[in-house]
């Protein structure tokens, strides 16, 4: 379970995330969304440790995390798909997956047997370099090294951007299963509004920095989550 309360993130002087609270429970996706600009990256990278948050608290399974670290933030379980997908180009597939293993204690520093069953493509493709795969491949091979690093918390990036529709299919059936299993808070980080909607069990709608409207899937309606995303 990922808590959030009250965040604040800033960019030198200005303030991009205003008293952003939000949880994200196990076995559930729960989806940020909200027109360009008004802060879903800036919040992932605040969670992902990737830029500090200046106040508020943030914590995975009740364990307060502080603000900026990154290898914290893994080891503490928090798997992280950035928007466009930082594959290492230069590397092969396997060794994209190795990376994963910077979080992990020695013994766990194999790739989970599943993570192949999820994404048959690159067990085919393991020896490629990961620049010369395509979009679809990229971004699940970014999601497959997240995975590696065993998270109960999986942030993803707009993972449907720039995909072709039957992969954007598969990433929607393989995040449901993930969900499905049980252990695993997703955050889902989507503007693809058929994803979403099809995808999420709770959506949050940011403007301007700050959540303002909650709600789950079985108060919303279609109508709903779209009016709320034009306001
Ligand atoms: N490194 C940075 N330095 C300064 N300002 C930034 C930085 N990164 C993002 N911003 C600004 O912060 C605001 C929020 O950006 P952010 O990328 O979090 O929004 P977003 O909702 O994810 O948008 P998009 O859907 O376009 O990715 C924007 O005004 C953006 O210009």
């Amino acid at each position: 379970m990922l808590d959030i309360n009250t965040l604040n993130l800033k960019y030198g002087q200005s303030q991009i995330l205003h008293d952003v609270s939000l949880s994200a429970p196990a076995g559930q996706i729960t989806c940020v969304t909200g027109t360009n600009g008004v802060g879903k990256t800036s919040l992932l990278k605040a969670i992902a440790g990737r830029h500090p948050f200046s106040a508020g608290t943030l914590s995975v399974d009740g364990k307060d995390l502080p603000p900026g670290k990154p290898a914290i933030m893994a080891q503490s379980g928090i798997g992280y798909v950035p928007q466009g997908r930082e594959v290492f180009p230069l590397m092969s597939v396997e060794e994209n997956l190795q990376t994963g293993f910077a979080c992990l204690p020695k013994s766990d520093r194999r790739i989970p047997d599943d993570i192949y069953d999820l994404f048959p493509v690159l067990a085919d493709m393991k020896a490629r370099r990961g620049g010369d795969l395509s979009g679809g491949q990229q971004q699940q091979l970014s999601i497959a090294r997240a995975l590696v690093t065993r998270p109960s918390v999986l942030l993803l990036d707009e993972p449907t951007e720039g995909i072709q529709p039957n992969i954007i299919q598969m990433i929607g059936r393989t995040i449901q299963l993930l969900r499905d299993r049980g252990d695993m808070a997703i955050v889902l980080v989507e503007q693809n509004f058929e994803f979403a909607y099809g995808n999420a069990d709770h959506f949050h709608v940011m403007q301007r920095g700050r959540i303002t409207e909650a709600f789950s899937k079985q108060d919303a309606t279609k109508d709903r989550l779209l009016a709320s995303l034009a306001l």
